[in-house]
């Protein structure tokens, strides 16, 4: 099949490559040149594992190309992705206008029947409006609008795309539903072909049911540090009912990242318009708010709330591991206020240190471990990438100034961290204090 994927970021990218490997021919437009001369050459502008060589190979096998002309992707297309994004308006409302200025101009240069399918997350009714933009500014109807949301997480998005667990197919018309069930076969996957209204609600509940999973157990957590039991045991004891599942139950600083914060506050909305209070999801982002600064309160209490002239490591400025992604990382937030304490803050991230250095205005990012934890007063674990949790603990009580640990990923077991002299403090776990 020839496929059109319209937006280069981390969705049209992976999804394009991953249409290509399967044996399509994609073409990917993005209005952004720079972007996309890089991305002829192979260069890929996000940190993701395995990205750059299965580009390289669908480029080298003729499957894959990239333009700024969208005629040049809709010429023989039979199916054309909207995978642009949707940030988040000041009052919650996902923005629209790259998703209907797409619309524009496929009604501007639409000549022959193709299924255009909405990628990007939008809120229900979004496909109608996209139907209308372009049917007015073509002049007619031989196309089909539909929608298939994309489920990919960052870190692991074309193992997430190869192996996908379902593919929602949101369609009008029966011919639209077959060219899209026929995309998607390769993938061997359960096919949950429906409306476009309820393909749209789709992603919406499960990125909010995802998003509720995470305040629960962060929730349960602040009730186990009250009460003397260890989160980590009770998600365990629970996620052994597959009813409840393991998945998600792991308690921390919250969640970040560039799609739970919008789509939980763009489901708010989406439901308020409609007349209707979604208490849960309102309290899932208070729950998640506060508990990042769960943090500087373990930091404030190890040091008698007196920050200043402190030397604080940050482990960690990404919102996750295995990204270079800052949108809506807790860091955003954690590195300045840890300034504003007075605070002197040394923050060390694998990946992310140049995107961060963009969003934390003042941040002092080093270039290794060793540079952020060498005297430092505490080491404060935000993001849990791998390499921390191999860190050689009797080693770096040697380097640290004072052998205190804030972890906010629980990466360590808490009788381990005493055994070592360390004073250590997790969420939802006993605090332990091994020093002399
Ligand atoms: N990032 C994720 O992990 C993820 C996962 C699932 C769903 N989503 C959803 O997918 C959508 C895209 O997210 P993203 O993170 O890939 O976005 P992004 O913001 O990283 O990238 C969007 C791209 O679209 C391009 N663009 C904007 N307007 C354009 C136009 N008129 N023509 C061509 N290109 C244009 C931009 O230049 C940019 O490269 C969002 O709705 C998001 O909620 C994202
Ligand atoms: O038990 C957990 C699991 C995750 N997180 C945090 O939750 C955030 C999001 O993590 P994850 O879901 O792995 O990453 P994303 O790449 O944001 O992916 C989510 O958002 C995408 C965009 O909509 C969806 O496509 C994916 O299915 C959905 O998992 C991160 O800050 C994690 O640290 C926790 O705190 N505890």
């Amino acid at each position: 099949m020839n496929v059109c994927v319209v937006g280069t970021g981390y969705v049209g990218l992976v999804s394009g490559v991953c249409f290509s490997d399967i044996g399509n021919k994609v073409t990917c437009i993005d209005l952004d040149q720079e972007k996309i001369d890089k991305l002829k050459q192979g260069i890929i502008p996000i940190y993701e594992p395995g990205l750059s060589d299965l580009v390289l190979k669908n480029i080298n096998e003729n499957r894959l190309s990239f333009s700024t002309d969208l005629t040049e992707g809709l010429k023989d297309a039979d199916v054309v992705f909207i995978a642009v994004g949707t940030p988040p308006k000041e009052n919650g409302e996902a923005d629209l206008q790259y998703v209907e200025a797409v619309a524009k101009s496929i009604g501007e240069h639409l000549d022959s029947y193709k299924v255009i399918v909405t990628k990007s997350t939008v809120p229900v009714g979004t496909g109608k409006r996209v139907k209308e933009i372009i049917a007015s500014v073509s002049g007619h109807t031989n196309f089909d609008i539909a929608s298939n949301p994309e489920f990919l997480r960052e870190g692991s998005a074309i193992y997430d795309t190869m192996n996908m667990e379902r593919a929602v197919i949101g369609v009008e018309s029966e011919k639209a539903g077959e060219v899209l069930t026929e995309l998607h076969k390769p993938f061997n996957t359960n096919i949950v072909l429906t409306d476009v209204e309820t393909a749209e609600m789709i992603k919406y509940a499960s990125n909010a049911f995802l998003a509720t999973k995470i305040s629960f157990i962060n929730e349960v957590a602040n009730v186990c540090e009250l009460v003397g039991a260890d989160v980590t045991k009770v998600a365990e004891g629970m996620g052994f009912d597959n009813r409840i599942g393991k998945a998600f139950l792991q308690a921390g600083i919250g969640y970040g990242g560039s799609c739970f914060p919008k789509d939980t506050s763009a489901l708010v909305q989406i439901a308020g318009k409609a007349g209707y209070d979604f208490k849960i999801v309102r309290n899932v982002e208070e729950v998640n708010q506060n508990q990042r600064f769960k943090i500087i309160d373990k930091l404030e209490a190890v040091f008698n709330n007196d920050l200043s002239g402190r030397k604080i490591a940050v482990l960690g400025l990404a919102f996750k591991p295995n990204t270079d992604d800052m949108r809506d990382a807790p860091s955003i937030d954690l590195v300045p206020l840890l300034q504003e304490k007075g605070a002197d803050v040394f923050a060390f991230d694998p990946v992310a240190a140049e995107n961060a250095r963009k969003v934390i205005p003042g941040l002092n990012a080093v270039e290794n471990l060793q540079k952020a934890v060498n005297n430092a007063d505490a080491v404060v674990i935000l993001t849990d990438w791998p390499e921390f949790k191999e860190m050689d603990l009797v080693q770096l009580k040697e380097t640290i100034n004072q052998p205190i640990i804030i972890d906010g990923r629980n990466m360590f077991e808490p009788e381990t961290m005493k055994e070592l002299g360390y004073y250590y403090s997790s969420i939802g776990r006993p605090l332990v204090d091994g020093r002399e």
